[in-house]
């Protein structure tokens, strides 16, 4: 048995976001995946929401990366650092007696056996006694409050930035889902795609996704504004700035929207008829930063015939979830993956 403390928190290392639970307090920080490092030195310059604001605006020597990709650690050492420093932030007021604490951290469900190690030990060099991985839908679920414990099915669709997580949940297991590595970031370089094709108009993946949280939508858009952005011409070269309709953006989302959708479907379909019918009275749950989207609960809901529901605090349940599991951490000991 392992004697889960106060200082034992919960991390949701997303591609997006990080947030950390800390048990008792709840979630303590709430930073962008992101780190500006000195290029040559990789001497670490921001991290975080100061860090963020630098993408697309750094000098020569400096670079502002995202360490997380589709939902997995693509730059190791970038990742522990920066869980490191999150760690320390979140754990400013605990006493130096304490010893290391021990971690629950999620993992997206269709990640590799290898992947899901680098995952473990990034948390482990950043400052974890033990890390223990909990698969990210489970977690979502969690935090929305279903009944995963229980003998009845609960569905989760966590839409992050780089995985949408489809999960049938029941009695304390996942039954059957389905990850797929297109999610809001996915969204945003199709908003990019989209302005540089039809108005060969170069933008920043900041412009993207503040494109999309403020006039994008799923299905369509009925009452939202046009919207004014800049961007370099690609014929000129200089800057420019031109007014595009929330009915073009809901175009360039289309394709990402249904293929979150196809996921859904896909999973419905491998639902045994027990649990589906739960789901039919309790609806999808949705969750993660992508379920913010206007409209993404009427798209679904038209496309499957099922009731769909934004989670409260849709970006915070995977981190609450996280923190939450801490509770029966002995469920969650390092399993060996199949390699896949
Ligand atoms: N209002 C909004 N409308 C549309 N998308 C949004 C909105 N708010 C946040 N997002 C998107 O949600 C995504 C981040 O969600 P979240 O923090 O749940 O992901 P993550 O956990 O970091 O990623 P992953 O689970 O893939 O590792 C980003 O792509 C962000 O642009």
């Amino acid at each position: 048995m392992f004697g889960i403390g106060t200082r034992d928190l919960g991390i949701d290392l997303g591609t997006a976001n990080t947030l950390i639970y800390v048990k008792g307090k709840g979630i303590v920080l709430r930073e962008p995946s992101v780190v500006a490092l000195q290029m040559d030195t990789k001497h670490i310059v921001a991290v975080g929401n100061d860090a963020k604001n630098m993408i697309g605006r750094t000098p020569g020597n400096i670079v502002a990366l995202r360490p997380m990709k589709d939902g997995v650690i693509a730059d190791y050492e970038t990742t522990a650092t920066m869980m490191k420093h999150y760690i320390k932030m979140a754990m400013k007021n605990k006493s130096p007696w304490g010893g290391k604490p021990y971690i629950m951290v999620c993992v997206p469900s269709g990640i590799t056996a290898v992947e899901q190690r680098a995952v473990i030990d990034a948390t482990k060099q950043a400052g974890a006694r033990d890390a223990f991985p909990i698969e990210e839908p489970f977690a979502a679920a969690i935090g929305a409050n279903l009944p995963v414990w229980e003998p009845t099915g609960s569905m989760v669709v966590d839409i992050g930035g780089g995985t949408t997580e489809v999960a049938i949940i029941s009695l304390g297991g996942i039954v059957t889902s389905q990850s797929i590595r297109i999610a809001g970031d996915e969204m945003d370089e199709a908003i990019i795609q989209y302005i540089r094709k039809t108005y060969n108009l170069m933008i920043g993946d900041r412009t993207a996704e503040i494109i999309k949280m403020e006039i994008g939508s799923a299905g369509t858009p009925e009452g939202i504004d046009n919207m004014e952005i800049r961007g370099r011409d690609l014929l000129t070269g200089l800057p420019k700035t031109i007014e595009i309709t929330a009915e073009e953006i809901a175009s360039a989302l289309h394709d990402t929207v249904y293929a979150i959708v196809e996921a859904v479907k896909n999973t419905l379909e491998k639902t045994p008829p027990e649990l589906a019918a739960d789901i039919m009275d309790r609806g999808i749950v949705l969750t993660g930063g992508g379920a913010l989207l206007r409209n993404i609960d009427k798209v679904i809901g038209e496309e499957t015939n099922m009731p769909v529901l934004i989670a409260e605090n849709p970006l915070d349940c995977v981190a609450i979830g996280t923190g939450k599991a801490l509770d029966h951490i002995n469920l969650f000991k390092n399993k060996p993956r199949d390699s896949r």
